[in-house]
């Protein structure tokens, strides 16, 4: 009888899909339920290829770890993910193209964490504010409950990482970067919204001991069943922050991404 290992678990998960001009293939249908991306590339507003046939079925509970060189187009691979990036192929969230849910509710769903967080107007509590109380019309919960719950929680969230609750009424300008890699964070883990999160090195600001704490409470937030978080991809350029986190590791390379069965070193 033959045993199945957890390389052979993930190289089920990364399916060689025949290139179909119009339509999916059987095979990439069968794993469509989540996340999936089909020959997915994208080239500079110049017109110089960054990427291309890029395929990915996403699971839930992945934690899918993309690393590669400087420049190697990771970014981009998930601005496209969240159509913050003009590409060619498809992108298909629960079946569904983005477009299909309107863009900004797909991006509450398919939410992407930036590296640097633009300068947004305001302090952090303004912005949470306004985007709380879209969460709350969003999902029809118009009461005072629901909209304190999403203004407590994210601070919440930012306290355990050591944010003292005065930055929140600071302005974003003022903040450093790490304050505000950590905030922004938690602004978009606190209003849970999102099933699938794609990180762009969401720790890159950090010192090691508070990156563990990030890392522990999103591992943890992903496993656990109170919230609709499914599953996350995640740009790192640490291989130790790689073995901690990935559950499954892609690497870009050569215009292109592969999956490798254990973190590269
Ligand atoms: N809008 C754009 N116009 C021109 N070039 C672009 C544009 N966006 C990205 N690029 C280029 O595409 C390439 C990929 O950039 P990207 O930021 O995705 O790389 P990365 O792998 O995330 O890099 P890093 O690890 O340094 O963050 C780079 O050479 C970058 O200069």
């Amino acid at each position: 009888m033959k045993h199945s290992s957890p390389a052979a678990d993930r190289a089920r998960n990364w399916v060689p899909m025949p290139k179909i001009p119009n339509g999916f293939s059987h095979t990439y249908m069968a794993g469509a339920d989540l996340f999936t991306v089909h020959d997915l590339s994208c080239e500079t507003d110049e017109g110089a290829q960054i990427f291309s046939g890029i395929n990915l079925v996403l699971n839930q509970g992945d934690i899918v770890v993309v690393q590669g060189k400087s420049g190697c187009g990771k970014t981009t691979f998930l601005k496209c993910l969240a159509h913050l990036h003009l590409y060619t192929g498809d992108v298909v969230f629960h079946g569904n193209s983005p477009k299909s849910y309107g863009i900004p509710v797909y991006r509450t769903k398919v939410a992407y964490v930036p590296q640097r967080p633009p300068l947004l107007p305001g302090s952090p509590r303004d912005f949470l504010s306004t985007a709380s109380s879209f969460a709350a019309r969003r999902k029809k919960e118009k009461n005072a409950s629901m909209l304190a719950k999403g203004l407590e929680y994210p601070v919440r969230i930012a306290s355990s990482w050591g944010i003292d609750e005065q930055l929140w009424d600071r302005d974003w300008s003022n903040l450093s970067g790490g304050e505000t890699q950590r905030i922004a964070l938690a602004i978009t883990m606190g209003l849970d919204s999102a099933e699938v999160l794609l990180l762009d090195e969401p720790t890159s600001a950090l010192d090691h001991q508070s990156s563990l704490q990030v890392e522990r409470l999103i591992a943890d937030t992903l496993k656990s069943n109170d919230n609709g978080l499914k599953a996350i991809i995640w740009i790192t350029h640490s291989p130790e922050q790689a073995g901690r986190v990935g559950t499954r590791f892609l690497q870009f390379s050569g215009g292109s991404a592969y999956e490798e069965y254990s973190p590269p070193v």
